[in-house]
């Protein structure tokens, strides 16, 4: 039996009526792509800010920080963001006053949301995130569970897999349900490297661009960034995964072994990375009487600064510095409607068991 002073303390228990909770949205799927990052503008400063992050990745640079830090903080910084800045003022979108990073990250992702809408109305929420930068994944994420997504699926727009893009997208998607109250469930999409939709897509933008040429280029360079070869001893399939690629286009497009080639790019610091080097191997192209060579970057899923700079620029400039005559740069399949659809069905065959498929 109660004492009269417990049953005054349960009284005075509080109780919650149902009108006294925080409203429950309908619930959703959120669809989150994500992309590596972009600075906020070219300024030492934005480009300070934005190396930082990008550089302090231990995903991205793996040695130790106790020699990495000082090395990043006081020689790196102190001029890479000059010379990149450079390099980004000279492909900037000063119409919308962003990277072009940025302006077909959101061209994809109105593009996607418009697919996924018509086929199933507000049941999903589709919206982007960077790694780096603006906009947040932890900002998008808090954004979704807000607005009642319940479920959600992040893809890491990257078609292959690299522990320097997709898991370090998918590392900082986990952190950013640490601060979720109530916790989503969650999938991340895999690499797509070997689709044969995106193989398609790949492929039909080579024939468009070849279709507008007087003449056939004598090889096709596929250039992929880089990253150190001890990535790959160290068991990342960011290498082979390229390969594949490569291989595929080639066997879809129906080429000899001779029309095509992988190369890498964007080396960085004093490490060996994969080769060939895109630099050195379209200059020994040209010495070799390959004068007229076509260069795409699959592992690109939109252009950047590593492709409008690096590959359109430098690189270009390398191979006519050693003779070569005609240097065509295929875009990425940025916005295109292939790219979209092979998008979209990835996202559907993800989604498959939360929700009916339609594509
Ligand atoms: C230093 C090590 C780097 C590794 C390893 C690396 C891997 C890697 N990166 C991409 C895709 C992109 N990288 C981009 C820019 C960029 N990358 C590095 C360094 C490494 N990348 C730097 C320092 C920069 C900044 C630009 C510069 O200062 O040179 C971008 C473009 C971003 C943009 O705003 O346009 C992309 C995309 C992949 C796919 C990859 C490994 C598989
Ligand atoms: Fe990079
Ligand atoms: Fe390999």
């Amino acid at each position: 039996m109660l004492d009269s002073s417990s049953t005054v303390k349960a009284m005075a228990r509080p109780t919650h009526a149902a009108t006294d909770h925080p409203e429950v949205a309908k619930p959703k799927i959120g669809i989150l792509l994500a992309n590596l990052g972009t600075p906020d503008n070219y300024d030492y400063w934005s480009m300070r800010r934005y190396l930082n992050e990008f550089l302090s990745d231990r995903r991205v640079i793996d040695y130790s920080p106790w020699i990495w830090q000082p090395l990043l903080q006081l020689i790196i910084l102190s001029k890479r963001p000059f010379s990149s800045g450079a390099a980004y003022k000279s492909i900037w979108n000063e119409e919308d006053g962003e990277s072009p990073l940025m302006t077909i990250t959101k061209a994809q992702t109105k593009k996607v949301k418009e697919v996924m809408t018509k086929r199933h109305g507000d049941e999903v929420m589709v919206d982007f995130c960077m790694r780096y930068g603006n906009p947040s994944t932890r900002s998008k994420v808090a954004a979704m569970t807000a607005a009642g997504c319940r479920k959600i699926l992040f893809f890491p727009l990257y078609p292959h897999y690299a522990g320097a893009t997709s898991a370090t997208a998918n590392d900082e998607f986990f952190r950013s349900l640490t601060y979720e109250k109530w916790q989503p469930t969650t999938r991340t999409v895999d690499p797509y490297f070997d689709r044969p939709d995106y193989i398609e897509a790949l492929a039909q933008s080579i024939e468009k661009a070849y279709a507008g040429m007087v003449t056939k280029p004598d090889i096709l360079v596929c250039s992929y960034h880089g990253v150190p070869i001890r990535y790959l001893m160290e068991g990342d399939p960011y290498h082979c995964q390229c390969q594949k690629t490569t291989r595929l286009l080639k066997e879809r497009l129906g080429w000899a072994d001779t029309e095509i080639t992988t190369t890498f790019q964007s080396k960085f610091g004093p490490e060996e990375w994969l080769q060939p080097y895109t630099v050195e191997e379209v200059a020994r192209l040209a010495e070799a009487g390959k004068k007229n060579i076509a260069v795409c970057a699959p592992a690109f899923s939109a252009d950047c600064i590593e492709t409008l700079e690096e590959i359109n620029e430098e690189i270009k400039e390398s191979f006519e510095e050693a003779g070569g005559e005609q240097f065509t740069y295929i875009p990425c399949l940025n916005d295109d409607d292939a790219h979209i659809t092979a998008l979209c069905n990835t996202i559907e065959d993800n989604l498959k068991g939360w929700i009916e498929p339609q594509n």
